[in-house]
């Protein structure tokens, strides 16, 4: 594994019965980059992901993360170790503001753990609560804080599970089609701020069916399909590939 790889998938497979939702799968992500992961509907993305956060057990192979082992620990223990997963559809706390949203992350990242007494405990509020609307304010959403996160459009929701993703300092930002469902002007204002992001030498994948997100941000771009990796490469060389074309590009999408 280079010296500069975060994460590596070691010769993994995932049968689900059957079913070979994941073979072969050897892929390397590289510090500061922006590594992108595509492929049709069923193509294994989402199992991937999901074996990289402890969701899912390998049938075989390994994650490798900052030169450790992390197959086997729990989906806690790995985000601890610093890899952060934004989801498709936003966890959020509907009923809290944005600011106890995002302050919630930062106090189970400072403590380990989150109980609702952490909000009348004064002790360290005032630096939690700073953090928590440094991150707000990072995505754009500082007018709002004292806004119940239930009545965010769907794009606010997005952010603001940015911003509870940032306040835990992630070593390796994990993103699942986080312009999914959006309107174009969403999706163009959440890629400006992947874009800081990645100026910042933040090290994310990142899951995307919008090739026009794909192709802003990513550094590399890995193509699945049926489990199996068809292409690895830059996004210009993956985007000329007539297998890639063939599988992915040329269809429905
Ligand atoms: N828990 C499960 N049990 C059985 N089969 C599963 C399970 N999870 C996923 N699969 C199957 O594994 C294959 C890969 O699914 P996966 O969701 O990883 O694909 P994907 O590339 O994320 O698709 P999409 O773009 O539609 O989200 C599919 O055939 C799917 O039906």
């Amino acid at each position: 594994m280079p010296a500069n790889a975060v994460l590596h998938v070691a010769d993994v497979h995932k049968n689900f019965g059957g079913l070979h939702a994941l073979s072969d799968i050897d892929l390397q992500v590289e510090e500061g980059t922006t590594h992108a992961i595509i492929g049709p509907n069923g193509a294994g993305k989402s199992t991937l992901l999901n074996v990289c956060i402890g969701r899912i057990a390998p049938s075989s192979g390994a994650v490798v993360f900052d030169g450790e082992v992390i197959t086997g620990k729990k989906p806690h223990e790995i985000n601890q170790m610093g890899i952060v997963r934004v989801f498709q559809t936003p966890e959020i706390f509907p009923d809290l503001t944005l600011l106890q949203n995002v302050m919630v992350p930062a106090f189970a990242k400072r403590d380990g753990s989150f109980t609702v007494n952490a909000f009348q405990s004064a002790n360290n509020q005032a630096e939690i609560r700073e953090e928590a609307e440094h991150w707000l304010a990072d995505v754009g959403l500082d007018a709002q804080r004292d806004t119940i996160a239930a009545s965010l459009s769907r794009g606010d929701k997005r952010r603001l599970e940015l911003a509870m993703g940032l306040v835990q300092h992630p070593r390796l930002l994990l993103l699942d089609e986080p312009t999914a469902g959006m309107s174009r002007h969403d999706t163009n204002s959440t890629v400006d701020l992947l874009k800081k992001f990645k100026e910042r030498g933040m090290t994310k994948v990142i899951i995307e069916h919008d090739m026009h997100v794909v192709f802003s941000l990513a550094d590399r771009v890995t193509v699945l399909a049926q489990g199996r990796i068809i292409a690895d490469g830059k996004p210009e060389e993956v985007r000329g590939n007539p297998v890639v074309q063939e599988a992915y590009l040329g269809g429905a999408h």
